[in-house]
């Protein structure tokens, strides 16, 4: 293991290094002290919260995995995930879906729910200076299961969810308002049909309808951010999803939203990356889900790959940081859980610091002077930086382990923790 000193010695050469090329490592590592990550709460018990009952999350969700140790009650998952943030460099965000409420054992409707039953987590958040994020839960329900929710054809069914979406902007905005920090409140629904629908026109229209009446309360943007969510398919969803990306979108055009795109939820040969600067023409702002697809939306953990390094180098070029809300989405059960979020947080930051650290301006210049070579030659140099002695010296002055020795902190941990949960 490197010794501060040689971090720091690496660190110091590192810096000339980018400096010939017109990179200071300094604003780099600047900018990304104040990029704050979204952890998902769902990566720690598998997306089942804390209302009881239900194994599975329903709504074409699909967690795969039988590691020990996952979070039971909102005590542990707070737990688990303050280990997490203590491994990660910088200071971040949680979010939360409605079912991780804390009911107190009730059975508690869901277009019931209120701010009180967040109050262990605002509290737990102010303890800890981050911010919250939020999402009502449109799925793992007796009124979702035959596939539809805002989009019911049946009205009293859709006024539930449109209720139950209400109140989560409360809650949002609540929690933005008690933490100083606006919350993310993201709307995603699992609506759509195995098979070939007969009538796709009917949900689109009744979604847009329920949308309308989710969002008709004006919330201050201090307290609260809405952002919609669209999907290719789930499964039980393959032939029609009604809030695909193009309906979304278009909602979130002419309403003002916040657009979240999931690098999950597009054909796999399609970029996430391209859209942003596509769709940051026309909205306000965009929530990135980090997700992982393998062969099909299957929430893979989050590593340093060419798609994660397209969208970071996307975000830095186009100069969107400001524009952005950074969140993780994946669940995989398969491995220690408090790992997946230190994996997938550290290489969403990994990745943005190489894409800060990129000589980009001098690839602009030179494309702007029509110089491809000369740009592509750039690009390929560049990869050669040195880029690890910038991100461990990141981690050694955030506080947080530097290259694997925090997953002996995280092996610690399930010894002394996780393997104890029956
Ligand atoms: C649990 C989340 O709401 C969910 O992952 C959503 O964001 C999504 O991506 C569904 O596929
Ligand atoms: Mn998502």
């Amino acid at each position: 293991m490197k010794s501060s000193r040689q971090i720091e010695q690496a660190y110091r050469w590192a810096r000339e290094r980018y400096a010939e090329v017109g990179v200071d490592t300094e604003a780099a590592l600047a900018t990304l002290s104040g990029l704050r990550v979204s952890l998902h709460c769902w990566q720690g018990d598998d997306v089942r919260g804390f209302e009881g009952g239900a194994d599975a999350p329903g709504g074409g969700l699909a967690v795969t995995g039988a590691y020990p140790g996952r979070a039971r009650t909102p005590d542990e998952l707070r737990q688990d995930a303050e280990k997490a943030f203590a491994l990660i460099p910088g200071r971040h965000r949680f979010n939360l879906h409605a079912i991780y409420g804390e009911f107190g054992g009730r059975k508690v409707e869901r277009n019931e729910i209120g701010v009180e039953h967040f109050r262990g987590w605002i509290d737990w958040a102010r303890r800890l200076g981050i911010g919250l994020d939020f999402n009502p839960t449109c799925f793992g329900h007796r009124l979702a299961a035959d596939g539809f929710t805002l989009s019911h054809p049946d009205r009293s069914v859709r006024r539930y969810w449109i209720e139950h979406c209400q109140r989560c902007r409360e809650i949002g905005a609540a929690m933005g308002r008690a933490l100083g920090t606006p919350t993310v409140t993201n709307v995603w629904i699992p609506d759509g049909m195995k098979d070939t629908p007969a009538d796709r026109r009917g949900p689109r229209e009744r979604l847009l309808e329920s949308l309308d009446e989710v969002f008709r309360k004006p919330i201050p943007a201090r307290y609260n951010l809405d952002a919609v969510e669209g999907k290719l398919f789930g499964i039980g969803a393959e032939s029609y999803t009604v809030g695909m990306h193009e309906f979304y979108l278009g909602y979130a055009v002419t309403r003002r939203k916040l657009l979240c795109l999931d690098a999950g939820h597009y054909h796999p040969t399609e970029s996430l990356a391209d859209k942003i600067s596509s769709v940051l023409c026309y909205v306000p702002g965009i929530l990135l889900h980090v997700s992982r697809g393998v062969r099909w939306d299957s929430d893979h953990v989050v590593i340093v790959n060419d798609d994660l390094l397209a969208i970071a180098q996307e975000l830095v070029r186009g100069r969107y940081l400001d524009r952005t809300h950074l969140g993780l989405d994946f669940f995989d059960a398969s491995i220690n859980r408090v790992a997946a979020w230190v994996i997938g947080a550290r290489s969403l930051l990994r990745a943005l610091l190489f894409a800060l650290l990129e000589p980009w301006p001098r690839y602009q210049e030179l494309e702007r002077a029509g110089d491809y070579t000369g740009r592509l030659a750039w690009m390929e140099e560049a990869k050669n930086l040195p880029f690890g002695a910038v991100w461990d010296y990141h981690c050694l002055r955030s506080g947080v382990p530097v290259g694997a020795a925090w997953l002996e902190e995280v092996r610690a941990y399930e010894r002394e923790v996780l393997s104890r949960r029956g």
